[in-house]
């Protein structure tokens, strides 16, 4: 099966203002996100998630390697919906991903409401944002990326804000959307610290200090991903 994102040595540096030396974040970072997967990316706080999905979104440069997106269109949903979320009602808020579009407002309005549905907001779409909660706001956001009838997801710690329930929501979602989707050609990469949410990934990478030490290919895989984790965790002092 072909390959929906793929990094191939990829090497990423920041810093170097004002004099200091830049230095190197991502290291030589192999990860490829087949088509049809939910491939998620497993690190601690630091490790280099941010500055990966920064680099796909073409906000870094890229040092030395290759980083090919072989689908589009390709969306962002970042992990604070605040941050995104920029007008007054649900409604208007999808509909602006389709601004560009020029069409018909019949075509508009089954695009939004097809996209409510897939993230359960169907019977909001004439309420205001600031009657939602930190869940609802977060479904919407996906809700704005899926109306643009993505091929490829980039979902950067989009539960970090959510209670447990709505954490479980909003991955279950993610799953069925992926499973459900006719082609078998959505595919997203989720990015995330915490090592539960794993249970819902067709395969996985762990980063560590901005290299990639461990790959799990499917989901019987994943359990000694998780364990690789927990050990990297360990040795570096970070369980409470
Ligand atoms: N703008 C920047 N300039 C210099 N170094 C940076 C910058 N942003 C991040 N870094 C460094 O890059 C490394 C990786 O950070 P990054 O934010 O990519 O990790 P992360 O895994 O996404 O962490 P988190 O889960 O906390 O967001 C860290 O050492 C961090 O200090």
């Amino acid at each position: 099966m072909s390959a929906a994102l793929e990094a191939r040595r990829l090497w990423v540096k920041r810093g170097g203002g004002s004099g200091e030396q830049s230095k190197a974040v991502l290291k030589n970072v192999n990860l490829r996100v087949q088509r049809g997967h939910l491939h998620m990316l497993l690190g601690k706080n630091g490790s280099g998630k941010s500055t990966f999905m920064e680099t796909i979104a073409g906000l870094l440069p890229i040092s030395s390697g290759e980083l090919s997106v072989a689908v589009q269109p390709c969306r962002v949903v970042s992990q604070n919906p605040d941050h995104s979320i920029i007008l007054p009602t649900v409604w208007s808020e999808v509909a602006f991903g389709l601004w560009d579009q020029d069409l018909e407002p019949a075509v508009v309005e089954e695009k939004v409401l097809k996209a409510l549905r897939q993230v359960n907001l169907e019977g909001m779409s004439a309420s205001s944002i600031g009657t939602l909660s930190g869940g609802q706001k977060q479904r919407l956001a996906l809700a704005g990326a899926l109306v643009e009838s993505p091929k490829l997801l980039l979902l950067d710690e989009i539960t970090s804000f959510l209670d447990v329930e709505n954490q479980f929501g909003v991955l279950r979602t993610v799953k069925d959307l992926i499973q459900g989707d006719p082609e078998g050609e959505l595919s997203a990469l989720w990015v995330t610290h915490r090592s539960e949410e794993l249970q819902y990934a067709s395969s996985a990478s762990l980063m560590d200090k901005g290299e990639i030490v461990g790959v799990a290919a499917d989901q019987s895989e994943v359990g000694d991903l998780v364990r690789q984790f927990e050990q990297v965790c360990r040795l570096q002092g970070d369980v409470w």
